[in-house]
């Protein structure tokens, strides 16, 4: 899973910024393409699109969480791990309280896109941390 930002024309634009044509069909046309492609994650700038998969992907897992580790937005394809870590590099680096604000229609994936976030938070943060991120997740 690695390489940048940019995986190949096969799976579309991956940053919306790139596209070609500031139209909704050119929008829709570039979404509809990744998601064929298991691309459910794509990026206006630093806003991440997601599409509810319905279903279980395994994008999640621990090879996942290491490659977004302390990497920045463009390093890596997109992903809701990426938002997550420059989230939390900004706190560390600030020692400010920082949010993501998740928007989407009713069953769009908001509750799971802040489960994702806790999840990869308590993973890439220091044992005392984990604890307390992984009991307000339960
Ligand atoms: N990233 C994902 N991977 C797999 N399935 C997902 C993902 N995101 C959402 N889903 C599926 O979609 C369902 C609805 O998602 P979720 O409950 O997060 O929506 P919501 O936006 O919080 O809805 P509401 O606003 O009504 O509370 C989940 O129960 C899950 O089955």
């Amino acid at each position: 899973m690695a390489g940048s930002v940019h995986e190949g024309p096969e799976y579309g634009i991956g940053d919306f910024v790139l596209l070609h044509e500031i139209s909704q069909d050119a929008f829709m046309e570039n979404l509809k393409l990744r998601y064929e492609k298991n691309r459910i994650y794509t990026y206006i700038g630093e806003v991440v699109v997601s599409v509810n998969p319905y279903k279980t992907m395994d994008i999640y897992n621990q090879t996942y969480i290491d490659n977004y580790k302390g990497r920045e937005i463009y390093e890596r394809p997109p992903h809701i791990f990426a938002l997550a870590d420059s989230a939390y590099k900004t706190m560390k680096r600030k020692a400010r309280d920082t949010c993501i604000v998740i928007s989407g229609e009713s069953g769009s994936g908001k509750t799971e896109a802040s489960k994702i976030i806790m999840r990869y938070i308590a993973a890439v943060t220091n044992v005392g941390g984990r604890k307390e991120v992984e009991r307000s997740v339960v």
